[in-house]
């Protein structure tokens, strides 16, 4: 698929971009540039993988030019850029605005311009039923790279996204939180027993990434059918890992936090396609002038339910163990847990 192939990783440096890169390295890809803004954390990356298939690029996605200066010859883009943070969002939503909208447009103009065969954008479950700065700018970032898929034939460039949810012991997440107080014998900090969160692994995040690049046709989201669990029983499964007996603190919920995620919304779900493991969620392939945006309505919008992390599959803490034990930062906590 990437034999001899060269793929571009805006936010390269980061987990996601990390994932990919290892995935790919030892195939018989021809290049992977990383694209991002961080010096330091690429010269890290540089020193550790020591190879002439990593071509590192400084830039930044909010400017053209240094997008296009690491585009040329490019054949796929995974677009990974993103402010992601609620609460420096929530601060700062213009830096979101330029990050996650006008950046995202960057790519897709640079990617169109230089013949680019294919770009997947990432989204999140933020995305959905947006109450957070950084979800709404993830929102208009679908709707822009969705409207942008139409302006180009998919033989030329096709544009698809990914939305998904929490990625399980990414870096300020709640699973390494609780692993260190869990080390350090502190109260676990729990905001609320009751809320639920999608479970994903960063390499099931990758695997989805994949399938949109095998699978989506221009303007669709693909999304992966992931189990959930709550905050309570999260805290438990680790807890019981770890062999801790620390006390949980029910803290309250965060500024700009929901209950639950949505992964899809009920008007989604109306006209998803059910692909086994993954939805397909279509772009609407009609143009401005269809008569249902103005004057005839639509009739099929469901008795079905919005697809979230309340209602899908909910996982116990023996499952939730389970799947902490398959990742290998908590491998590697519970050697360091041992060793102390
Ligand atoms: O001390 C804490 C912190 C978090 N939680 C709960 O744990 C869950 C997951 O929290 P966290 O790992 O912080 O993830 P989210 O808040 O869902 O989103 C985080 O992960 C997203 C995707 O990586 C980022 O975009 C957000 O900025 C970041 O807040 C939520 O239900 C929280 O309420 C606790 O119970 N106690």
């Amino acid at each position: 698929m990437f034999n001899n192939k060269t793929i571009l990783i805006t936010g390269g440096t980061g987990s996601f971009g990390n994932a990919v890169m290892k995935r790919f390295l030892h195939s018989d890809i021809a290049e992977i540039r990383i694209f991002s803004r961080d010096e330091k954390k690429q010269d890290d990356m540089r020193k550790l993988y020591k190879t002439d298939k990593l071509k590192f690029y400084i830039g930044d996605v909010r400017d053209l030019a240094s997008v296009k200066n690491a585009i040329h010859g490019v054949d796929y883009i995974f677009h990974a850029a993103a402010l992601k943070q609620v609460p420096s969002c929530e601060f700062f939503p213009l830096e979101a605005v330029k990050t996650n909208i006008i950046g995202t447009d960057n790519v897709l103009t640079a990617a169109i311009e230089f013949g680019v065969k294919k770009v997947i954008c990432l989204s999140t479950d933020k995305a959905a039923y947006p109450i957070n700065a950084m979800g709404i700018s993830k929102a208009m970032m679908e709707k822009v790279f969705v409207a942008k898929s139409k302006t180009v034939l998919s033989k030329a460039t096709l544009i698809c996204g990914t939305r998904y949810g929490n990625v399980m012991a990414s870096r300020g997440s709640v699973i390494p939180l609780f692993v260190e107080q869990i080390l350090k014998k502190q109260s676990l900090t729990v905001t609320d027993p009751t809320m639920t969160r999608f479970l994903m692994s960063i390499d099931e995040a990758v695997d989805l990434v994949i399938f949109a690049f095998k699978n989506a046709e221009a303007g669709d989201i693909m999304i992966h059918k992931a189990p959930a669990c709550t905050i309570g029983v999260l805290a438990q499964a680790i807890k019981e890992i770890f062999n801790a007996d620390n006390d949980i603190k029910i803290i309250g919920t965060r500024h700009g936090e929901k209950l639950y995620e949505t992964l899809l919304t009920k008007e989604e779900y109306a006209i998803a396609e059910d692909m086994d493991a993954f939805f397909r969620v279509p772009a609407d392939k009609r143009d401005l002038n269809y008569e249902k945006y103005f004057n005839i309505g639509n009739q099929q919008l469901s008795s079905q339910d919005e697809y979230n992390s309340h209602n899908t599959l909910r996982l116990s803490i023996n499952e939730v163990k389970q799947k902490l034990l398959e990742l290998d930062y908590v491998k590697l906590e519970l050697e360091r847990g041992r060793r102390n």
